[in-house]
């Protein structure tokens, strides 16, 4: 049978890339700096262990991207699998940018990015989106970190029933209410609302953000999260293999990260285990020529944004400890990848990405096992599974099939 399987780990980078100077992230390494902090003590746990992923490649991959072994992994375990690292041809080191290059169409152009910290939507912006919502105002109106500005805001939007709206360095408008006292469906119309406003500004996506409690300190976001993306520039690889009587089977985030595009069957579940289990789940269930597309969003919107070093530690030992069931279930001429769609490493400066290469790990026997070497562009993963379902080629990347 011939079915693939894409696991992003969201926002597991391996190092930083040539040009993260230009993003202000030269030295970033979310995977190095987490076992660093690991196997110094200072997280009052031990050294990191990730055996499963290791004997798939990623110690080595890792290793190859920054020149160094991470700190107090067990370098005896040997790569079994295909590993390498990936550069980012695309411009920014945004989720959609990352997920759509690895689909095989990198974003060249600029996105809109609202720069400024504070005040930082225009009048205009704010005044259309107040008078189409139907509201009184907007609280928020700055950068911010999603959890903090509920603590500072939560309570007067529950008060005023005014949307907290936020951004940061992403090409991003998020929009935070509270599910019940505002409501979830409410908060969705806001959002698309909003969505339709903010493609003359180029904005690459709106976020519903809905949260629960009632105080601060205690407000508590929820799974029901949306995405609401522009459309990929191009088509991708999973609209290829949809048009091309394949099935692209969106395990988590997917979905909305592609606008929904040349996706077949959409299966929602949250937490890395929920993930894992439906991602399990997909494969029992998959036919001949499917894809099954699963995003790990913990990794960066509970641990990488938060800068909570042991959460991002403890999330990738539970990830590594189900990876063998995985395994088990693969047949023969099964695909599997896994990689990430940025960094967003829990020990830097602030709260944003970092421009970071990728780990592109692959097990499955149409794949020589050993050494993937540096690969110049994420797409390599979207040009590999083009020549696996034998599709016409896209237009970029190098397939690693020989
Ligand atoms: O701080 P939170 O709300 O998690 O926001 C983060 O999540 C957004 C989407 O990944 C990014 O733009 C980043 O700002
Ligand atoms: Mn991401
Ligand atoms: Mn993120």
């Amino acid at each position: 049978m011939k079915r693939a399987i894409i696991l992003v780990l969201d926002s597991f980078g391996i190092g930083a890339t040539p040009d993260a100077a230009q993003f202000g992230d030269e030295g970033s390494d979310t995977f190095g700096h987490i076992a660093e902090q690991c196997a110094n003590g200072s997280l009052g746990r031990g050294p990191i262990h990730l055996p499963n992923l290791a004997k798939i490649g990623l110690y080595h991959a890792h290793r190859e991207s920054t020149g160094a072994f991470a700190a107090g992994v067990d370098q005896t375990i040997e790569a079994t699998g295909s590993y390498g690292y990936a550069k980012e041809l695309s411009s920014g080191k945004d989720t959609p940018s990352g997920h759509w290059e690895m689909a095989g169409v990198p974003v060249l152009f600029d996105w809109g990015y609202f720069h400024d910290k504070t005040n930082s939507f225009p009048q205009a912006l704010i005044d259309a989106f107040v008078e189409r919502a139907g509201v009184d105002a907007i609280l928020g109106n700055c950068h911010s970190s999603g959890t903090v500005i509920l603590d500072e805001l939560g309570e007067a939007h529950i008060r005023t029933g005014q949307p907290i709206v936020y951004t940061s360095a992403d090409s991003v408008f998020q929009i935070a209410c509270h599910e019940q006292t505002f409501g979830l469906e409410r908060l969705y119309e806001l959002c698309e609302i909003a969505r339709e406003l903010l493609d003359d500004y180029n904005i690459g996506r709106v976020i519903a953000r809905p949260f629960v409690g009632e105080k601060s300190g205690a407000f508590e976001r929820t799974a029901n999260r949306r995405d609401y993306s522009v459309l990929p520039p191009a088509p991708t690889l999973l609209d290829k293999l949809s048009h091309a009587g394949g099935e692209v089977v969106s395990v988590g985030k997917i979905a909305d990260i592609f606008a929904h595009q040349g996706i077949g069957k959409k299966i929602k579940a949250s937490g890395i285990d929920g993930l894992f289990d439906a991602t399990l789940g997909a494969l029992e269930q998959a036919s001949e020529r499917s894809l099954i597309f699963s995003n790990f969003v913990d990794f960066d919107s509970s641990f990488g944004h938060r800068r909570d070093v042991k959460g991002y530690a403890d999330a990738l030992e539970q990830f590594d400890q189900r990876l063998p069931e995985l395994l088990a279930k693969l047949a023969d001429d099964d695909l599997l990848i896994l990689t990430a769609d940025h960094g967003c490493d829990p020990t830097w400066a602030g709260t944003d990405h970092t421009r970071e290469h990728v780990p592109v790990l692959v097990v499955g026997g149409a794949v020589p096992s050993g050494s993937l070497g540096q690969r110049e562009t994420f797409a390599d993963i979207g040009q590999t599974l083009a020549a696996y379902f034998d599709l016409a080629p896209m237009d970029y990347g190098s397939s690693f099939l020989k």
